[in-house]
């Protein structure tokens, strides 16, 4: 059993609860908490079991192994389960696109797209809103309304956190929610998603920018002992480990759907930026289900392809705008999190609390210095679970024409950019391994509805298509018609955001 949690930059012994160590969102060191242990699930567990379950009830399975029932009680967690997932347009919540591209290839898609926001993150975000809502409700039960706790939830965003965040938040009480995202950086969908939501707790700011500087300043906030006493911040980024707990049950869920059930061979490719989605990968690998290699697919903000084939981590101020806007990431948070585990394997023989101080020296130099290496065992270590592949933006317009031209299954597959750094990465595989009894997964990470203009490039010249017809779902398509409330930052400047912060806090009065 793993339910208590642990800093990956402590080198003490102390752990938190579950509770605290969401409410918490990040270590007071600046690390990031992780399960003291991994739980182990046996072969015939998974395979006599937990392959014929449902979503739900798997995701139930692999959340008690992570939360003491002491915290949250088993009919309770069902409930939170059933209810997070109850707002998915799919039965399979997470269905699974089977040879997308004809057998030969056992190319499937991953849809993680069918949520309130037709994005990934709704996944773990509509588990999450649900879950702060419980925590809060059980702490203020009978409190009068100036004893109850509250919490600020300040997030950045790329452009699908954000929404995800906001629609798993708004409208709950004691939780004010402020989201930042870089000015320009984002589609014109995305930015509508956010910034048209009425609820009263709920404030987008819109930061002159860089993605990296939105997170660079979330975390300077969750650092900032006063300003946290005062408000309570909450995190919504895949810091919080809830995020990646709520994210590996489509790995068990999606392997056991390629394989009819079986053990097989199995590829996870997942499109990658904050590394948060492929490290739930991770752990799912880590705690039994027999996957061969996790891909990691990045666009032309290639740091973690570059880390993986160098072993040097380096922090670049040069991000570059590309196709698949919601990874253009240069310092992916959760790294540190499979820094950790392989500190300690390679570099702390072992040890829990040197791999801690192991992996705090590196921050510290990549603060002071602007980047670190690690040795060349770690990343021979590193290369047993993963692989990588870099993405150009020619490749993602190649990807998302050859997938509507090829795909048999159903017949004109329409794939966002994101999706399609996957799937060209996931051809790439398919070409080096030659071997067909592989079968790939390759993750769709947004609805190509969000991303107008990239599958419109691509798709424009074949007769026929229609992004109206074809791709925005209604929905979607009344977005254009609300009124926006954007609130800019004319800097990314840390005492500017807290200040605004501040501001829009009396006017919610939440
Ligand atoms: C559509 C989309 N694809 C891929 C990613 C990358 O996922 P991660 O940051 O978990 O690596 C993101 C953002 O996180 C995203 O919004
Ligand atoms: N791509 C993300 C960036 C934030 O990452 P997170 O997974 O840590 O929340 C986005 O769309 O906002």
């Amino acid at each position: 059993m793993s339910q208590s949690y642990r800093s990956t930059r402590s080198s003490d012994a102390a752990t938190k609860t579950f509770e605290e160590a969401i409410i918490q969102g990040l270590a007071s060191d600046g690390g990031l908490f992780i399960p003291s242990v991994i739980p182990q699930v046996s072969s015939s567990e998974l395979f006599e079991k937990w392959a014929k379950l449902s979503f739900q009830e798997l995701a139930f399975e692999i959340m008690k192994l992570y939360i003491s029932s002491d915290e949250i009680p088993e009919a309770d967690l069902k409930d939170l389960i059933s209810r997070s997932y109850s707002t998915f347009r799919s039965d399979d919540v997470t269905p699974l696109s089977k040879n997308v591209t004809g057998s030969d290839e056992n190319l499937h898609v991953l849809e993680l797209f069918h949520g309130p926001t037709y994005a990934f993150k709704d996944v773990a975000l509509q588990f999450v809103g649900n879950l702060f809502e419980y925590f809060l409700q059980r702490h203020n039960k009978g409190l009068p309304e100036d004893q109850r706790k509250k919490i600020t939830v300040v997030g950045a965003t790329s452009g699908d956190t954000g929404s995800a965040a906001i629609y798993g938040l708004r409208g709950k009480k004691d939780v004010a929610v402020f989201i930042l995202y870089p000015t320009g950086r984002i589609s014109p969908i995305q930015e509508e998603q956010m910034t048209t939501v009425e609820d009263k707790n709920v404030q987008t700011l819109s930061v002159k920018g860089t993605f990296d500087n939105c997170q660079d300043i979330v975390k300077a906030i969750f650092g900032d002992k006063e300003f946290n006493a005062r408000h309570n911040v909450g995190a919504v980024n895949s810091i919080n480990w809830a995020r990646i707990l709520a994210q590996i049950t489509y790995y068990f869920y999606s392997y056991f759907k390629a394989t009819n059930g079986k053990e097989g061979k199995v590829k996870f490719v997942v499109p990658s930026g904050n590394f948060g989605d492929i490290l739930a990968g991770y752990y799912a690998k880590k705690m039994g289900l027999p996957v061969q290699k996790l891909v990691i697919a990045t666009n032309e903000n290639d740091i973690l392809d570059r880390f993986l084939k160098n072993g040097v981590y380096e922090r670049s101020d040069d991000v570059a705008a590309t196709l698949s806007p919601a990874m253009d990431i240069l310092i992916s948070s959760n790294f540190e999190r499979l820094l950790w585990y392989l500190a300690r394997e390679h570099v702390a023989s072992g040890d829990d609390l040197k791999a801690g101080e192991t992996v705090n020296n590196w921050f510290q130099e990549l603060k002071s210095k602007g980047k670190f290496d690690v040795p060349s065992s770690l990343i021979e270590g590193a290369k047993k679970d993963f692989d990588s592949e870099r993405v150009s933006n020619e490749e993602t317009i190649i990807a998302i024409k050859q997938t509507y031209e090829q795909s048999v299954n159903p017949k004109h597959y329409i794939i966002d950019p994101h999706t399609a750094v996957g799937v060209f990465a996931t051809k790439k595989q398919i070409a080096k391994d030659a071997d067909k009894s592989i079968n790939y997964i390759s993750l769709s990470t947004a609805h190509p509805a969000k991303f107008t203009d990239a599958v419109n490039q691509a798709l424009s010249t074949f007769e026929g298509y229609s992004f109206e017809n074809d791709v925005l779902p209604e929905e979607l398509k009344k977005l254009s018609t609300l009124e926006k409330k954007i609130k800019l930052v004319e800097k990314a400047d840390i005492e500017l955001v807290k200040q605004t912060i501040e501001e829009e806090l009396v006017k919610m009065n939440v």
